[in-house]
């Protein structure tokens, strides 16, 4: 069974990235500039806004953290991207996910100007992104694209199972795995809470991509064998064992499906940190003016 070590891969990505941005210095250019905004203080998006920052600095980039209180308006808000999307000096800007209950994501996504939307998340990327144009593309599918290529996973002709039809994960895995383009060309199953009989249809899987948000969801009965699986899931559960006092597990129980599969991505150290790659990777496209002319 081959581990699809998405740690290891990041490292790898960030450092062509850090290759990429040397060569923009030297050649006089801007260090690209990423910036996120925060509302409230959610424990795991604070872990997760300042694994991006601290991957900015790791690779020579820029950035700005905007924090705003958990009670700031829609209105405040919308205000403070639109600020951002004037700054010339920005090239890309994430509002980390989830925001709280008063404030509409689909108002937010849709103020943030697509050329500077490196989280692939605004109408403009995701229709050019179906379409085959160039985009950015959402930063999880993205890096599980890059994990596919680096491992070279056979997708042509296969039967790619995706569960969970989120906007963000499964939906656009869906497009990009049908394709006509490597790691593409399957033949795409997109099955969500509404399926029959899951587990007849995720046996016929060559690849199966799991991002059903519900721990440990898929057990090997669910997986055929030498299957690739990809896990997506990520969930904080308790471990006394732990400094911590939790530990991270997927969508898939890794231990009986990685005895069934020819190759899995585990969690924590898979889809996780490629995402972060994945945004980055997007910056510099920003920055580089590669997708939208600047
Ligand atoms: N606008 C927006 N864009 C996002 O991309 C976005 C978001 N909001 N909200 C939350 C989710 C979640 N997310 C992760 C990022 C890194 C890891 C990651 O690095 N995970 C490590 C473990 C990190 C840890 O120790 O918790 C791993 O799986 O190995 C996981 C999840 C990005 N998100």
């Amino acid at each position: 069974m081959l581990l699809i070590d998405g740690k290891k891969t990041s490292e790898e990505i960030k450092s062509e990235i850090g290759a990429s941005v040397a060569q923009i210095k030297e050649k006089g250019g801007k260090a690209p500039h990423l910036a996120a905004i925060l509302v409230g203080n959610d424990g795991a998006s604070q872990t997760y806004v300042g694994a991006k920052v601290k991957a900015c600095e790791q690779v020579g980039f820029e950035s700005t953290l905007v924090r705003l209180e958990e009670t700031v308006t829609e209105e405040e808000l919308l205000k403070v991207v639109e600020e951002i999307n004037q700054n010339d000096e920005i090239d890309g800007l994430i509002v980390q996910l989830p925001l709280p209950k008063h404030i509409s994501v689909e108002k937010v996504t849709n103020k943030i100007k697509p050329e500077k939307d490196v989280d692939g998340f605004t109408p403009a990327n995701v229709g050019r992104m179906t379409l085959g144009w160039p985009a950015y593309v959402a930063a999880t599918p993205y890096g599980i694209v890059e994990l596919l290529k680096r491992y070279n996973i056979e997708t042509s002709g296969k039967h790619c199972v995706v569960i969970g039809r989120s906007h963000i994960v499964g939906s656009p895995m869906s497009i990009l795995m049908a394709r006509n383009e490597y790691p593409g060309n399957c033949t795409v199953t997109l099955t969500h809470s509404r399926t029959q009989n899951l587990p007849e249809i995720t046996k016929t899987a060559d690849i199966l991509i799991v991002a059903i948000g519900k721990p440990e969801f898929v057990t090997a009965d669910m997986v055929k064998e030498g299957a690739t699986v990809i896990d997506v899931g990520i969930h904080r559960i308790a471990d006394a064992s732990k400094k911590s006092g939790f530990k991270l597990i997927g969508d898939v129980q890794f231990d009986e499906v990685a005895a069934k599969a020819s190759a899995i991505t585990p969690v924590p150290g898979g889809v996780g940190p490629m995402t972060i790659a994945s945004l980055l990777y997007n910056t510099l496209l920003a920055a580089e003016g590669k997708v939208y002319s600047k």
